[in-house]
């Protein structure tokens, strides 16, 4: 028999912890399984203003696994349709007894199921629902939202403390138009959204550290999101390209995952190549101060 959480769980933030330590709480306390059913993507994906995931589906996966669940991955359209009477009793046939959720948890067709009708139908139904009120920071609940909105804002110190860890991307390096060789600054492009859609922090140049497949250096890099506006492009597509520090070598084809330290500038468009390589050679000696000063001690 199992205690129940479901959700999105995009970030695993402290919120997400708060509700998933509470259902390991209850799991042992009842001598029950602790199981997360987690929706490859929020609702909001298929609304209207998504800005993406913050963490892919298998990341959120490994990082409820490894707290000690048994994960089980669901999509929206596998359930949309089925209506809230009939998915709690599919619940309850998997052998659900306990289910841990927030205040404002919905399911079934039309969001129709709710924490109220659990708590009726539910417990005459023999199950036991413990809802826990929103975790709060400075009066604002800890959510995905506000963590995603954070990120918009190249607010990463921020959504790095509403994580509790820093935010991480990974991708494969692809090969593009070999400008940055020419400009002084080689960068691997990372292609963030090869499997899902991953958000786009705000355009700009951020701190990061890069761990590279196949190294055991942990590699400081100057990392820029955004459309390169200094230069025309007949399609502008959104890329995430780092300057690695200290570093030569053949990136193409890596995986590499990149961990957001701190926001660093808005992304500018330059008259010119000089004025870009100069702004590019100041972001780098900043960054430099930035890691000495982080390192120190
Ligand atoms: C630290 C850093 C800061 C950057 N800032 C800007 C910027 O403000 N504006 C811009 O148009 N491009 C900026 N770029 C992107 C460069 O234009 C880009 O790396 C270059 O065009 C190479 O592109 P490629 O990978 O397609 O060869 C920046 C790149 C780096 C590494
Ligand atoms: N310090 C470095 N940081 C990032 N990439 C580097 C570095 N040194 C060499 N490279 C290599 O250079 C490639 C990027 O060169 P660049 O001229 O920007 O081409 P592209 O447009 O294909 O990204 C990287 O993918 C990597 O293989």
């Amino acid at each position: 028999m199992y205690a129940l959480t479901i959700g999105t769980f995009d970030g695993i933030h402290r919120g997400h912890k708060y509700i998933l330590k509470k259902t390991l709480q209850i799991a042992k306390e009842n001598n029950l399984k602790p199981l997360a059913i987690m929706l490859k993507y929020p609702i909001g994906k298929y609304l209207n203003g998504f800005d993406g995931l913050i963490l892919p589906s298998w990341e959120r996966k490994r990082l409820i696994e490894e707290m000690g669940f048994e994960v089980k991955i669901i999509e929206m359209k596998d359930v949309w349709h089925i209506n809230h009477e009939d998915y709690l009793n599919h619940l309850i046939d998997i052998g659900t007894k306990y289910i841990v959720c927030g205040e404002d948890f919905k399911f079934g067709k039309g969001a129709m199921g709710d924490v109220s009708y659990l708590l009726t139908s539910g417990v005459k139904k023999g199950l036991i629902v413990e809802v826990l009120h929103d975790l709060k920071e400075m009066g604002n609940r800890v959510s995905s939202t506000l963590i995603r909105k954070n990120l918009k804002k190249g607010n990463i110190k921020e959504s790095n403390k509403l994580l509790e860890k820093n935010w991480t991307v990974e991708g494969t390096v692809y090969e593009d138009r070999h400008v940055g060789f020419s400009l002084g600054f080689p960068t691997a492009n990372i292609n963030i959204r090869e499997k899902e859609d991953i958000i786009f922090p705000k355009y700009g140049v951020y701190l990061t550290k890069g761990y590279i497949d196949g190294y055991s250096r942990i590699l400081w890099g100057l990392t820029s999101v955004g459309i390169r506006p200094t230069y025309f492009e007949e399609i502008k597509i959104p890329k995430t390209e780092t300057y690695f520090l200290d570093f030569f070598g053949d990136l193409y084809g890596k995986h590499i995952k990149l961990e957001f330290i701190d926001f660093l500038r808005t992304e500018e468009k330059f008259n010119d190549q000089i004025e870009l390589i100069r702004k590019i050679s100041k972001d780098e000696d900043n960054a430099r101060a930035l890691i000495e000063s982080l390192t120190k001690n």
